[in-house]
């Protein structure tokens, strides 16, 4: 499979664009969709996040689930980047997240700060990069500062730039809440608009208070909230996440809901990796059985 003219219209320099094609035409399926394994949970929610399946808490077990899995590439922080990659470097790439805080503040002045350098990923053979936004909050500016000395570095590296747009404040919850269709929908544009390559948000809830076009309004299903959120990041690639440990059912119906409204892929990590490792691996069989209908 090659990558026809999916990444010839993204507008992308050499450098990201030989990158991209890496991740989704020789890993995972190769279809031109991914599959992502995000692994920062232990600094954005702290280790509550790996009682459910303890093992899950050794970096070097989840980059072995990552490689057996056959993802498109994992997302960890530069601390588990510098201490764990080199064993798995070359069988499983790197998407290095740039900036990360802890769940113990408040989110209303959320900000995320950064740890790391778009130089500091090409050392370590990261194939993209990654960066926390939040959109809505009461440090929005300072938020959208920071965000554009990554955006400027990625583009002069030619490294792909993943926009986590998670909307987050009280304004955001006075309109329907973090995950609602209007919040995610903005976000998605946002990222779109401030020149992410890739956006990473939430499964948007068809929620009618806010944002939702008129005609929408009689049956606004999750389908067509995620179709609109696919639109509203236009030429940014959009991959959708796992959240919460769920049903199996529910989040394989969520992944193909997704993937037939458009999006490149899944960014899927507690519902990977809080069970036991066979488990993990049906379920990821499962997901990939969703991907492989829907090349790109
Ligand atoms: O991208 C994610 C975290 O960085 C999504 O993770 P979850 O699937 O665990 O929600």
């Amino acid at each position: 499979m090659t990558n026809g003219d999916t990444l010839g219209r993204l507008g992308l320099g050499p450098g990201k664009k030989a990158r991209l094609h890496r991740i989704l035409y020789k890993h995972g399926i190769a279809n031109g969709t991914a599959l992502f394994l995000p692994y920062d949970q232990g600094l954005e929610h702290g280790p509550r996040d790996f009682f459910a399946n303890p093992a899950a808490g050794d970096p070097r077990y989840i980059l072995k689930l990552a490689v057996e899995g056959g993802f498109n590439g994992i997302a960890v922080q530069i601390g588990l980047a510098e201490k764990f990659f080199w064993d798995f470097a070359g069988e499983v790439p790197l998407l290095l997240k740039l900036n990360g805080k802890t769940d113990i503040p408040p989110d209303d002045a959320a900000l995320s700060p950064l740890h790391a350098s778009v130089a500091e990923a090409v050392r370590l053979g990261a194939d993209a990069v990654g960066y926390t936004m939040y959109v809505g909050t009461r440090a929005q500016e300072q938020d959208f500062a920071q965000y554009r000395q990554v955006r400027e570095d990625a583009h002069r590296y030619g490294m792909p730039l993943v926009v986590w747009a998670y909307p987050r404040g009280d304004a955001i919850e006075a309109k329907g809440g973090k995950n609602s269709f209007y919040a995610v929908d903005y976000a998605a544009r946002t990222a779109s608009e401030l020149g992410a390559d890739v956006v990473k948000v939430n499964f948007p809830r068809p929620d009618k208070r806010t944002g939702v076009k008129p005609e929408y309004d009689a049956e606004f299903s999750s389908q067509r909230a995620v179709d609109s959120v696919v639109r509203s990041a236009n030429r940014t690639l959009v991959l959708i996440s796992g959240g919460e440990k769920a049903g199996d059912g529910a989040m394989i119906e969520k992944a193909r809901e997704s993937m037939e409204a458009g999006a490149t892929g899944l960014i899927f990590g507690r519902n990977v990796w809080q069970r036991p490792h066979d488990e993990s691996m049906r379920f990821v069989t499962k997901l990939r059985e969703v991907l492989v209908k829907y090349p790109r």
